[in-house]
């Protein structure tokens, strides 16, 4: 059930305020995002931007429904043939146990030739066959399966083993992590008194989950530099990086900086180059490291693919590379209609070209860390494996699972499932002596 639904009841005018502004936008935000792959998130900030008049209630409502119609879009729409507002309405009853009054009123207002049912408790398989049930008699209709919910190339870039289950992890919204960065249970109690229950993870100590769309900013006010959002799996690449102390590292796809604030966590007294492509994203780097009050980090615009090689070598460099972002997609699910196969193999591409940029600037006996947010093989084994083969003076170093605790040999997938979260891939190369 949704915030809205444990309220007082909306007045009328509001739940038609609803309905009328998933009628105005949906259109627009299927042609924007699917034709000309605009991020759904980012178009719903700007329609916000114009509309000032709508209150926090709209805003979420907005959010929740414009999210949940591009995760069902496959079936809904793709499959189904509904229209915008029909599919949106059917999207979220597949993810809520009990319709909203809005939901409840766009229902009313349309006239689906099948009942709405609400299947928020059933896993997606269930949700399937139910569907399948429900629609049979509909003219023309073509049976649902899990794999219509991705474009028909998934499967040809993933792991077979592990597509079905990639779909169903796309399909549920992960938690949100925090790294913590005194002690945990610092930050667990502050919720717990904001009424807001969160979990430490086992084995990764400074991480700490709580459920999606809680405002942790404005919670956690107090406490703004004793935590970092960052999710369990990027944590993972700082850990598996394990620089060491007084150490020089360089963070050359650094962005805004989530992994260089985590190095410059665990290193204490070390230096950072951080540099990438995107100027805005380094100045914001430089902002988060003066909250955290993190000295050491030094910004500077390269670009990884084509700008000459430092001269310096570092004991560390982290290649947070550029991907396609597929180990994301629970989190943004319009993001699956965005990309294909060829956005794959272009990143495998630009990745490769990366790390034989930067190699040159690991240390004899230094380390060299690869990692991208992504599960697919071209991006993943096959970039590690070009690498391997035309550089013998690397060689994969085995490392601990950060969340198992278990031996790997010098390369980790992790899967969306698995934290729950983004998936990662994440390699340590060491440079011989
Ligand atoms: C996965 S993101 C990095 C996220 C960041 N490390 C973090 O932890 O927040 C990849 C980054 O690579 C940058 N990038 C893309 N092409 C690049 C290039 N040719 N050279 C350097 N950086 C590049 C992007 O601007 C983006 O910030």
């Amino acid at each position: 059930m949704d915030k809205d639904s444990q309220q007082k009841p909306l007045p009328e005018k509001v739940v038609r305020r609803h309905a009328e502004l998933l009628e105005e936008i949906l259109p627009g935000f299927s042609t924007l995002v699917i034709d000309e792959g605009r991020p759904a998130d980012l178009l719903l900030q700007s329609f916000l931007r114009s509309r000032r008049e709508l209150g926090s209630r709209d805003r979420r409502f907005l959010a929740q429904a414009v999210f949940s119609y591009f995760r069902w879009y496959g079936w809904t729409v793709h499959k189904i043939g509904l229209n915008p507002s029909e599919a949106c309405l059917l999207g979220n009853a597949l993810e809520s146990t009990a319709l909203s009054q809005s939901f409840h009123y766009l229902e009313k207002r349309l006239n689906l030739p099948f009942p709405v049912e609400c299947m928020g408790g059933l896993t997606p398989e269930q949700k399937c066959e139910r569907l399948n049930a429900l629609l049979a008699d509909l003219e023309d209709f073509q049976p649902l399966e899990l794999n219509d919910l991705v474009l028909p190339e998934f499967g040809s870039v993933v792991d077979p083993q592990k597509a079905e289950a990639c779909i169903r992890s796309f399909q549920q919204r992960p938690p949100a992590w925090i790294r913590t960065r005194s002690d945990a249970e610092t930050i667990t109690t502050a919720l717990a008194e904001k009424g807001v229950s969160s979990g430490m993870h086992d084995k990764v100590e400074a991480a700490v989950s709580v459920d999606p769309g809680i405002s942790l900013q404005h919670l956690l006010g107090d406490y703004s530099g004793q935590f970092v959002v960052q999710d369990l799996a990027s944590q993972c690449v700082g850990l598996i990086a394990d620089p060491k102390e007084g150490s020089d590292w360089w963070d050359c796809c650094a962005g805004a900086g989530g992994k260089s604030l985590h190095l410059a966590d665990l290193m204490r007294d070390g230096k950072i180059l951080s540099t990438d492509v995107r100027i805005p994203a380094l100045k914001e780097l430089k902002k988060r490291a003066r909250k955290y009050g993190i000295r050491g980090i030094r910004t500077q615009p390269f670009n990884a693919t084509t700008d000459e090689p430092f001269t310096k070598l570092f004991d560390g460099v982290l290649v947070d590379a550029p991907c396609s972002g597929w180990g994301t997609w629970n989190r943004n699910p319009d993001a699956r209609w965005r990309s294909s196969r060829r956005d794959v193999i272009q990143c495998a591409t630009r990745q490769l070209k990366i790390l034989n940029n930067v190699k040159w600037c690991v240390k004899p006996g230094g380390l060299l860390i690869y990692a991208v947010c992504t599960f697919t093989r071209p991006e993943t084994e096959e970039v590690v494996m070009n690498f391997l083969d035309q550089h013998d003076d690397f060689k994969p170093e085995p490392f601990l699972n950060p969340l198992t605790g278990e031996q790997t040999d010098g390369q980790l997938q992790i899967w969306p499932w698995e934290c729950p979260g983004d998936g990662m891939f994440i390699t340590r190369l060491r440079r011989a002596e």
